[in-house]
């Protein structure tokens, strides 16, 4: 039987509108949470996401800021920016929108932000506490992730979850999540020897490399949950996944498409970050 494919456009939805129910009674508290993106330069993927993600806070009742500054923006300027909304009690949330322009080292804009407006989770302290099991904001993709897996009733704890792909804003924090969830953890990467039999093994395979058709069908278990990070732009301009969508779900039981699978929980989850952080001020 070919796998149930899990939208995530759908529970996106549906959590929004849950979200907007919360946001009204913060207002009523007299609490109007606020998020700020800063973006630097104009690579158009990044102004696309940040217009949704604008759109997305604004639909739901969030204040949203975007801060546009142009490619030669220096690294001080930016810190100062960053500064400057850490000390701006209308603004819950800061996220600079990566990449960054090669003179800036986003590691050091990163640790510049509060950890407690870190809503993108990326601050050391912020990761420290994720894989100290404690509580912490957690990346949104990782979260989005982990969110339509239990939308969807998967069981977590026991199973076998193969994380292909370890960079720090997805394949790493997704594998400690579902390690904080008892489920045993096997990360992939581009050194790793015949890839294909450590992913065939996987209960839950969670692809985030941007490779297409990396993982086929020789690459997935029969009845296997298949999460496709994957973001690839094709010279037809169409967006692909890591997954060999057509083949790989006549063996999968439950399968994410791309697009409308995982990245509309990504900006979902930032929404409910933004919301946690304004609870927490
Ligand atoms: N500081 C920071 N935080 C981020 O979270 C962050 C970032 N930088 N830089 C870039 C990546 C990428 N990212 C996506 C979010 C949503 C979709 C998304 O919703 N995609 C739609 C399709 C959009 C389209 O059609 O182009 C979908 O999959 O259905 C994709 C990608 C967040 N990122």
């Amino acid at each position: 039987m070919p796998a149930e494919v899990i939208y995530g456009t759908e529970i996106a939805t549906k959590l929004r509108n849950e979200l907007r129910k919360e946001i009204m009674s913060l207002q009523k508290k007299g609490i109007q949470p606020g998020l700020a993106v800063i973006i630097v330069g104009d690579d158009p993927a990044s102004k696309v996401y940040v217009r949704e993600k604008k759109r997305a806070s604004e639909a739901i009742g969030i204040h949203s800021k975007v801060i546009e500054l142009n490619e030669a923006t220096s690294q001080q300027e930016l810190l100062d920016k960053v500064l400057e909304l850490n000390n701006d009690s209308s603004i819950h949330g800061i996220l600079v929108q990566l990449p960054l322009p090669k003179h800036i080292d986003a590691k050091i804009i990163i640790e510049s932000i509060t950890p407690n407006k870190d809503v993108d989770g990326f601050h050391p302290i912020n990761v420290g506490r994720l894989i100290t099991n404690q509580e912490c904001f957690v990346p949104c993709t990782p979260l989005g992730i982990l969110y339509m897996i239990k939308d969807k009733n998967i069981p977590i704890e026991g199973k076998h979850v193969v994380v292909v792909g370890r960079s720090n804003i997805v394949g790493k924090p997704v594998g400690h999540l579902f390690l904080n969830e008892n489920a045993t953890v096997t990360y992939c990467h581009s050194a790793t020897e015949d890839l294909y039999n450590h992913t065939k093994k996987a209960d839950i395979l969670i692809s985030a490399v941007g490779k297409p058709n990396l993982i086929n069908e020789q690459g997935v278990k029969d009845g296997a949950v298949v999460i496709d990070v994957g973001n690839s732009v094709l010279s037809s301009g169409k967006l692909s996944g890591d997954v060999n969508f057509d083949v790989v779900k006549e063996k999968a039981s439950y399968i994410t498409p791309v697009p409308k699978g995982v990245g509309p929980m990504t900006i979902t989850m930032l929404l409910n970050n933004t919301i946690i952080a304004a609870k927490q001020s």
